[in-house]
C-alpha cells in the first residue's frame, strides 16, 4: 500500500505535538533504532488508556511521511482495526493455527510478504500478551531465515535484526489455552519465552483518557488487574480464594427472560 507523505506529515505534526514525556522517550528510542540500524526489540507496557495506540499512530505517520515501511499488526482483529493499515498478526505473518516448539510461518522466501518483511523498517505488534509465545518464536525463526539469505549474520539476531515494537498489557487478555489451568495460561505468554530476554522495556503510566466516566472505568479495571477490586464470596464455599469480582451496577443491565 502506498501512503501520501504530505498527509502523513500533517498527521504526524498533529499527533506529535501533544506526546507526553513517556511517549516521547519510546518514540525517540524506536526511531533511533531504525535510523542507526540497531534492530532493537522493544516491549511497550501500558494499561488501558495510557496512549499506546496514539503513540503507534505517531510513529507510523512519522515513518510513512519519510516513505519508510511500517508493518502494523495486532493479536486481535478489533485492535488491528485501530492501526492505520493494520492486520491481524496471524493473517499477515501466516502463523500456523496449530503451533509446536519448532513451528515456522508459512512464508516462502521469494513471496511478496517475504519481500515486504525484508524491506520493512519497523514492525509493530499490538496486544502481544494475547498471543501464544510459540507464535512469536515461529515468527522469529521465519524472520531470521528470510533475512539471513542476504545477511548471514541475521540468523543470530532476534527477528533477524529487524526493529520490532511489541506492546500491550499483561493485565488484559492472556493466550487462550483450551481447558488450560491458570499456570498453563501464564506460561504461554511471551514473557515466558527466550525472546523476552532481548526486549528493551518501556512503560507508559499516565492515563490519557480525559472524560471522568472513562477515568473511573480505567481505575476500576486497574484494580481488577491488580487483584484489588471489590470481590464477592463464592456461594458454594465462602472460604475459597474467590475469583468473583463485583461489577459496578453502572456496567450492568437487567436481564429479562425471553418470552
Ligand atoms: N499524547 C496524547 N495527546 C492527546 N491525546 C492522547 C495522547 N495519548 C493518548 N491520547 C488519547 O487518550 C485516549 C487513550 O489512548 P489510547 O487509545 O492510545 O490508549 P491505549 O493505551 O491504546 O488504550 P487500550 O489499551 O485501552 O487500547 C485516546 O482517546 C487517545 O486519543
Amino acid at each position: 500500500m502506498s501512503y501520501n507523505p504530505e498527509s502523513e506529515r500533517r498527521e504526524h505534526e498533529r499527533l506529535f505535538q501533544s506526546l507526553n514525556e513517556e511517549q516521547r522517550m519510546v518514540y525517540n528510542g524506536v526511531l533511533d533504532s531504525i535510523e542507526a540500524g540497531k534492530g532493537n526489540l522493544f516491549f511497550l507496557y501500558g494499561h488501558g488508556g495510557t496512549g499506546k495506540t496514539y503513540l503507534y499512530k505517531t510513529i507510523i505517520s512519522k515513518l510513512r511521511s519519510q516513505q519508510k515501511i511500517v508493518v502494523p499488526v495486532a493479536s486481535s482483529g478489533i485492535a488491528a482495526l485501530l492501526l492505520p493499515g493494520g492486520r491481524t498478526a496471524h493473517s499477515r505473518f501466516k502463523i500456523p493455527i496449530t503451533l509446536e516448539e519448532h513451528s515456522v510461518c508459512d512464508i516462502k522466501t521469494r513471496s511478496m510478504i517475504a519481500e515486504l518483511l525484508k524491506r520493512a523498517d519497523l514492525i509493530i505488534w499490538d496486544e502481544a500478551p494475547m498471543t501464544h509465545r510459540l507464535a512469536f518464536e515461529a515468527f522469529d525463526r521465519t524472520m531470521r531465515d528470510i533475512l539471513s539469505k542476504e545477511d548471514p549474520s541475521a540468523i543470530d539476531k532476534p527477528f533477524g535484526g529487524k526493529t520490532l515494537l511489541l506492546g500491550g498489557d499483561f493485565r488484559q487478555i492472556l493466550p487462550v489455552i483450551n481447558g488450560g489451568s491458570r499456570q498453563e495460561t501464564v506460561s504461554a505468554a511471551i514473557n515466558r519465552s527466550n525472546i523476552w530476554d532481548a526486549c528493551i522495556l518501556y512503560t507508559l503510566s499516565q492515563n490519557m483518557r480525559l472524560k471522568d466516566e472513562e477515568k473511573k472505568f480505567v481505575e476500576w479495571i486497574l484494580q481488577v488487574g491488580d487483584g484489588n477490586a471489590p470481590s464477592i464470596e463464592t456461594m458454594e464455599d465462602s472460604n475459597a480464594d474467590t475469583d468473583n469480582i463485583k461489577i459496578p451496577s453502572k456496567l450492568c443491565f437487567k436481564w429479562r427472560e425471553a418470552r
